[in-house]
């Protein structure tokens, strides 16, 4: 077993805090990646606080992975000792089903094997995440960090990047369109940038009228306060695409009822509590309330390199591993511009 050192939790009410652990030996498929830097998603906090009811503790997060390869196995031909590379949300899928065979990995019908909470086929335990030194990783599952981007502002493309950019992808987002991003987090600011660099005009809808500036800054066009009924009604039957991105219990029908005809709504922010949706929102002006997973390793790696043409990365705010509880704190709070990135190197 490789032993390795991390941060993690050991019940939902425990702080996240030093742990060492094992992982499995390497096999000839696998990559060991030596983690440079991992981002902080919200996901993160609702899996080590067990929000989503389906934590196995101990809990080591972290899915937004970038580092260096230490070391390959026999069979890795894709990837050699030094690459900078990236882990997402999926280590593991079954390969054959059809959803694999699209390329869409994370809708895996046998399920996806997640980079954490998920089951390591050889030691059978939990996965266990980047929050870490080095995690081993089927080759398959591993991105290539194109050459000259920052490694650590790359981190939160593996997650935040891919979770906005597969959505704005497959409803076809592109010039000519109105497309809102509700709320500015992690998700949200990748989402503005994102769906900018697409060519679309790009809404924020936000509660924070301090967010304005900043939204501004990252792509948006416009920017609506979401508590301001006035400025809401103007966009009414008014948008192609809106991707939601909030974290907590907010009401979904004043975001629908923006939508034109055969508009949709998708929703990727995944609050504790159920939703609610009244059945006229989307009757009126057959509108769609969709949701999206994530992202397919093929897509993930397209993301990549479409940041790198357009030169775009998460704004971060860097943090040393002991700083995690205090960032999870800042997060809850929205006080965070716009991504936390730990430096793998405080551990
Ligand atoms: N679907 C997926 O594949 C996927 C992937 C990653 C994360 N997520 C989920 O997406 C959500 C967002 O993640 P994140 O890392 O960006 O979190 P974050 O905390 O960085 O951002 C959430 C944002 O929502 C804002 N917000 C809260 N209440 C709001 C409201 N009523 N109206 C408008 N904005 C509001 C907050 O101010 C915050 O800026 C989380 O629930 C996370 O678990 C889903
Ligand atoms: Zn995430």
């Amino acid at each position: 077993m490789l032993q390795c050192v991390g941060y993690g939790a050991t019940a939902a009410s425990a702080p996240v805090a030093p742990i060492s652990f094992n992982r499995r030996d390497p096999g000839a498929e696998d990559v060991v990646i030596k983690i440079a830097f991992c981002g902080v998603c919200h996901s993160d906090l609702h899996q080590v606080r067990n929000e989503w009811r389906n934590t196995v503790y101990p809990c080591i997060p972290g899915h937004e992975i970038v580092g260096h390869v230490e070391s390959v196995g026999a069979g890795v031909t894709r990837f050699k000792v030094g690459d900078a590379v990236g882990v997402g949300c999926l280590v593991g899928s079954c390969r054959t089903c059809s959803a694999c065979q699209k390329g869409f990995e994370n809708y895996c019908e046998n399920g996806f094997n997640g980079t954490y909470n998920g089951v390591d086929p050889i030691i059978g335990g939990p996965t266990f995440g980047g929050y870490s030194d080095k995690i081993v990783v089927d080759q398959h599952f591993v991105l290539t960090i194109p050459e000259g981007m920052d490694l650590a502002a790359a981190a939160p493309l593996l997650c935040a990047g891919i979770t906005t950019y597969s959505p704005l992808r497959h409803w076809k987002v592109g010039p000519g369109h109105k497309v809102g991003i509700v709320g500015l987090g992690g998700l949200g600011h990748m989402g503005l940038k994102i769906a900018h660099a697409m060519g679309a005009r790009v809404v924020l809808f936000t509660t924070s009228a301090g967010k304005a500036e900043d939204a501004k800054k990252l792509g948006a066009d416009e920017v609506v306060i979401s508590k301001n009924a006035d400025e809401m009604a103007k966009h009414t039957d008014s948008f192609d695409f809106i991707l939601d991105t909030v974290a907590a219990d907010h009401p979904i029908d004043a975001y629908l009822g923006l939508l034109k005809l055969d508009g949709t709504l998708c929703q990727v922010g995944a609050p504790e509590n159920p939703l609610s949706v009244s059945a006229f929102s989307v009757i009126w002006r057959r509108r769609s309330f969709a949701g999206s997973l994530i992202g397919g390793i093929p897509e993930t790696q397209e993301m990549l390199d479409f940041c790198a043409e357009h030169g775009l990365t998460a704004d971060i705010e860097m943090i040393k591993m002991d700083e995690i509880e205090g960032a999870y704190a800042r997060m809850l709070k929205s006080d965070v511009k716009y991504r936390f990135v730990v430096d793998m190197a405080s551990l």
